[in-house]
């Protein structure tokens, strides 16, 4: 087994949201996706080892470190037997992978004992001709494709194994996707104490808090740091995990949030006292936060990247703060700025100041606006802190790039010569419980509007996190209201840095508390289709006053024609001229009649439709004059419900009228608009069956209709296992039982009814943990008890009465688990 495995940090999203929330894509799909390059196999985190059952046996032999990195379908507690770190997700258990367990586990051969011929597809096919179908194979499309047949996959670890370079190309395509994937992060900090008892216990990225009570509660990040953590550590995370997608074109947002005093300042700018520069001396230097060492790094990554003063963005920086709800401009002599403005892609104060930089001095230009601006900020002495932030600071890099010097991602997009991409540097003002420690009324005021701001952004978080489109209350507060672009997920990387004091326990879990909802997010936004239906709505509401305005302007001069929609796409209008009359005599088929006559009358008068027609017909007539060749059909619109009058005129004497430009210009905004709309809609339609396939697919998955990985060794036979959930069955109530005998599927109320005994289950649980080795899945209550304060998810419950590790796998929503839990 490997020990490298133990140091796995699990992840957040598989233990605070539950893997558990049913997946967006089938499984074939999600295979080798961004989810399965799970964020925390970062470089240094990533477990050296991940071998196969047949590496661990030791008889293969042949594979480098580098390929034993490839998941594995084979179950990775067979070769990690007893290590509490296995992935042992529900998901997992669900492919069969959580169980089973010794060595006589797996059913995969070494190479050299590859038999001649494999099933791929139901068909026997000889091992040569696979093993050079996998060669052939383009690499990106390796991840998929070994999970369709057990014959695949021993051919792809063939081909991996043999081949060094084909392992780097496809770690890197997985972290490329992975990257492409992410997009938040969210990370823990605890903050050095000198007295009192730490209410905190930091596990690599998990939290332990003990509250009032003493019982302590688990959180799940994607980091977490202890007190010992230096600045260094915090940036060189948040560099490498957001920083890269700002030279890729893309909004990053790097916020801290937490009670007063827990260091949110601090990981921010570092230990800033306003006075000399701080370059001068290395303690100093060493204490930089966050924002100063991430403008550093940018601006190295720009000159690693080749980027010169020719082809480079160019790069502005702007410092604001909001304090009681005003903005001040902090390079300006914290001048108040007016009220935002709202552009059509994202909100700006204005007239604030935007200070260039060049490349070349990028670093040591941005380090000193940042203290001139950091230094201005609005601070106060409070109960907590001598000197705390009493506003909330943001920190604007623009990175304004020309389409030819952009990136591939931002060349396509339409009507734009050059793209802005905004790196927001936050530190937010500090939760505090303002009626109890405020020491006046002054900071009373404060306290109120820091709280306002504060649930205002918890508000959209919590609409964002629910992922149900609904209305994100945006408007609530100054602060939601510029970080509109950052904050969300969907427009924007986000790392959010929660930062605790481990001296005050509830404010502690309520940091986290908060920070987990945050990290909800990624979830909702990285649904194509959720993304897709909020950019219909803004559409749809800017499509609204669009035609609006039109309707207004069609309106608006009773005087002139009344121009419809139709009558300005479609026809031309025109009137007949002052010397209509020579022209019709002198036709050789067109005479001069009194309706003729009567519309001659009217010419100049009357601006409506009786006076002035449109062309309905064009035709040429042969022989005759040239200029009188071609002769339209014009209507006039009878008035006052009156027929529509229909006369023919030779074309030279027509006087053409144009409509006017505002209208013209008005239809063509509402045609462009509405054309997007639809083509946003046809999308999001496609996406949302897209998902629902997936879904479906995954389903089919999960109950043994489509192809499934080799089935895993199982401690019982497979008849007994079914026997036993089968057992299960009639106590759930209507079910069914998997054809590959694994789970059982119930209603919602049977699940209402199981949660009674579901604390049960977890001593359950705790107790099998401890003596059955194939038991792991969730083998800790505090597991049971962080998923289940998620929306959905799959509990996993391990009956031992007959002492066989089956497995009970039924979906349950948080609030049926939590009543009964809790
Ligand atoms: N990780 C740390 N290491 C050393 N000192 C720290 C750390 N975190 C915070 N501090 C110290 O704690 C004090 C308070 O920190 P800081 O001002 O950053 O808190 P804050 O969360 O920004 O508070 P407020 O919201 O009131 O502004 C500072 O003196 C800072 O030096």
């Amino acid at each position: 087994s490997s020990p490298s495995r133990l140091t796995r940090p699990r992840s957040p999203h598989s233990l605070n949201r539950g893997t558990s929330c049913p997946p967006q894509g089938s499984l074939a799909c999600r295979i080798g996706s961004p989810a399965d390059a799970s964020p925390f196999q970062s470089a240094s985190a990533r477990p050296d080892v991940r071998s196969t059952a047949w590496q661990a046996r030791g008889e293969g032999g042949e594979s480098t470190p580098k390929a034993q990195e490839i998941r594995s379908p084979v179950p990775k507690r067979r070769c990690m037997e007893g290590s509490k770190a296995a992935s042992a997700s529900p998901r997992n258990m669900r492919l069969g992978r959580g169980s089973g367990g010794g060595s006589a586990g797996g059913a995969l051969q070494p190479r050299n004992e590859l038999p001649k011929y494999v099933a791929v597809a139901g068909k026997r096919v000889p091992v040569p001709l696979l093993l050079r179908i996998a060669g052939l194979l383009p690499v990106a499309s390796l991840p998929a494709l070994r999970r369709t047949s057990a014959g695949f996959y021993r051919a792809i670890h063939a081909r991996l194994s043999e081949d060094p370079a084909q392992v780097t190309a496809l770690a890197a395509h997985l972290e490329t996707k992975r990257l492409k994937s992410k997009r938040v992060w969210v990370l823990v900090r605890a903050r050095p104490i000198s007295d009192g008892i730490s209410c905190i216990v930091i596990d690599r990225n998990k939290v332990n808090v003990s509250n009032t009570n003493g019982a302590p509660t688990s959180f799940f990040f994607d980091q977490a740091f202890d007190a010992a953590a230096t600045q260094e550590q915090v940036c060189d995370y948040v560099s490498e995990q957001v920083l890269p997608h700002a030279i890729n074109g893309e909004h990053i947002c790097i916020l801290a949030y937490g009670q007063t005093g827990s260091g949110k300042t601090y990981t921010m700018f570092g230990d800033f006292a306003p006075g000399p520069s701080p370059r001068d001396s290395a303690s100093a230097n060493q204490n930089q936060g966050v924002a100063f060492r991430a403008m550093s790094r940018l601006a190295e990554m720009m000159r690693s990247k080749g980027l010169d003063a020719s082809n480079a963005p160019t790069v502005e920086l702007s410092f604001l703060e909001v304090y009681n709800d005003n903005l001040y401009d902090l390079l300006d002599g914290s001048r108040q700025l007016p009220r935002l403005r709202s552009s059509e892609k994202h909100v700006v104060p204005q007239g604030l100041t935007r200070r260039r930089c060049e490349l070349n001095e990028m670093e040591q230009q941005v380090h000193s606006w940042l203290r001139e601006g950091a230094a201005t900020r609005m601070v106060g002495k409070t109960v907590f802190n001598p000197r705390s932030s009493r506003s909330h600071a943001v920190v604007m890099l623009h990175l304004c790039w020309s389409q030819q010097t952009s990136s591939s991602r931002l060349r396509h997009l339409p009507g734009s010569t050059t793209r802005e991409t905004r790196v927001y540097l936050v530190d937010l003002a500090g939760s505090e419980r303002a009626g109890l420690h405020a020491l006046g009324p002054e900071q009373l005021k404060e306290g109120e509007h820091i709280n306002l701001s504060l649930s205002a952004l918890g508000r959209v978080v919590g609409a964002l996190a629910s992922g149900k489109c609904e209305h994100v209350p945006y408007r609530d507060s100054a602060l939601t209201w510029l970080l509109k672009d950052a904050i969300t997920g969907s427009s924007a990387r986000v790392c959010m840095v929660a930062a605790v004091h481990p001296s005050h326990p509830v404010e502690t879990a309520s940091t986290l508390r908060y920070a987990r909802q945050y990290s909800a997010l990624q979830n909702t936004t990285g649904s194509h289709a959720s993304q897709l239906s909020s950019q219909v709505r803004d559409l749809q509401r800017r499509v609204d006053s669009l035609r609006h305005a039109f309707e207004k302007a069609l309106a608006g001069d009773e005087h002139s024609i009344a121009w419809t929609r139709e009558s300005l796409q479609g026809s031309v209008h025109c009137q007949p001229k002052a010397n209509a009359r020579q022209w019709l005599e002198s036709h050789p088929t067109l005479s001069w009649t009194t309706a003729h006559q009567s519309k001659a009358a009217v010419r100049g008068q009357r601006r409506d439709r009786s006076g002035i027609g449109y062309i309905t017909k064009i035709e040429e007539v042969v022989g005759g004059d040239e200029a009188l060749a071609r002769v339209c059909e014009v209507t006039f619109e009878g008035r006052h419900g009156r027929l529509p009058v229909v006369l023919w005129y030779p074309e030279v004497a027509l006087e053409m009228v144009k409509p006017p430009s505002s209208l013209l210009e008005a239809m063509q905004k509402l045609d462009t608009a509405e054309a997007e709309l639809n083509r946003l809609r046809g999308e999001l339609q496609a996406a949302r069956k897209d998902e629902a396939m997936r879904q479906q697919e995954w389903m089919a998955t999960a109950q043994g209709k489509l192809p499934r990985p080799p089935p895993m060794r199982d401690t019982c036979a497979a008849e007994e296992r079914k026997r036993i959930l089968q057992g299960w069955a009639p106590r759930i109530g209507p079910s069914h039982v998997s054809r590959a005998s694994q789970s059982v599927y119930c209603s919602k109320a049977w699940i209402r009814r199981l949660a009674q005994s579901l604390l049960l289950a977890c001593v359950r649980l705790s107790v099998a943990a401890r003596t059955c080795k194939h038991c792991l899945t969730y083998g800790n209550p505090q597991h049971v008890a962080a998923s289940s304060a998620n929306k959905r998810f799959w509990m996993v419950w391990t009956e031992r009465a007959s002492l066989s590790d089956s497995c009970l796998i039924t979906k349950a929503s948080s609030a049926e688990l939590e009543a009964s839990m809790f």
